[in-house]
């Protein structure tokens, strides 16, 4: 009886899954507890997976398209989360003011009332977490070298406590909510993701991840309205920023 509950799906069957569904499958399976399924999937050698898919990488934000993170890219050894805010450290000194915040909005294309209180509301937030000591900064800065202690509840889950990337995590954003489209998510979908994320009473969580979407689906969605994967990979390490501040600046 025992034999008959744990033998898996003969493996023949996967190669005729997407890839994101193959990696919802491999969380169902985890969850009905078959190791035996899951080894055998982590361990193929089908090209469309990335390898350890719940290993987090520090420095890469990788994806099947990616398996090293987006290419030529320069970390400058920085955690996949301090990539994300480095770009708003307008002078690099390590330390993101607000008006560097707002300036870094600006920079992509985000309009003036929108950044103005979006660049308040993100450094008032995350500020006091990541000072280098008790005592606040008057100036709300924020420091990188901490900023993985600004990280907040009710998100993807994507960064994990120390700002790595968590590739089965991203992936699960896109196999879960991408009900359309296995590659993008309409706005309806974002704000369903938005719900099924909340933890109980994190009402600053909430707000944070409502913010950081809808600001990420106002300046990255494309012409039908879909924010596209890629998009979503680019914000995580930053280089969606960069590309959308050149492609403004040669416009
Ligand atoms: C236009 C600017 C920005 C966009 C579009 C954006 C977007 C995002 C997105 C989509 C996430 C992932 C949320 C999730 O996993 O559900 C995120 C996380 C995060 N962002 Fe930003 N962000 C922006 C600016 C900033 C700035 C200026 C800072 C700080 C200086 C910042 C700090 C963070 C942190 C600490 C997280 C981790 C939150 C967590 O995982 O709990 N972001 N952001
Ligand atoms: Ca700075």
């Amino acid at each position: 009886m025992t034999a008959l509950l744990v033998r898996p799906r003969p493996i023949a069957r996967l190669p005729t899954l997407r890839s994101h569904h193959r990696l919802a499958f491999l969380q169902r399976s985890y969850k009905l507890g078959s190791t035996l399924r899951v080894t055998a999937m982590s361990s193929s050698s089908d090209p469309s997976m990335v390898p350890k898919p719940y290993l987090a990488r520090a420095m890469a934000a990788v994806d099947p398209s990616h398996p090293e993170g987006t290419s030529g890219r320069d970390t400058r050894g920085m955690s996949v989360l301090q990539q994300h805010v480095a770009f708003f450290d307008r002078n690099g000194d390590g330390i993101v003011y607000p008006w560097e915040t707002f300036q870094g909005m600006r920079a992509i294309g985000l309009g003036l009332p929108v950044s103005l209180v979006t660049s308040l509301f993100i450094n008032l937030v995350m500020s006091y977490p990541t000072q280098p000591s008790w005592i606040p900064s008057p100036l709300l800065s924020i420091h990188i070298k901490n900023i993985h202690k600004g990280k907040h509840g009710s998100d993807s889950e994507t960064y994990d406590t120390e700002g790595r990337f968590d590739p089965s995590k991203f992936d699960a954003i896109f196999s879960k909510f991408g009900r359309t489209h296995p590659n993008a998510l309409t706005e309806d979908e974002i704000s369903t993701m938005l719900k099924s994320n909340r933890n109980m009473y994190d009402f600053v969580g909430w707000a944070a991840a409502t913010l950081e979407w809808n600001i990420l689906y106002k300046v990255g969605k494309d012409k039908e309205g879909l924010l596209q994967r890629e998009t979503v990979r680019g914000a995580f390490d930053g280089s969606l920023f960069e590309r959308l501040q050149d492609s403004k600046k040669s416009s």
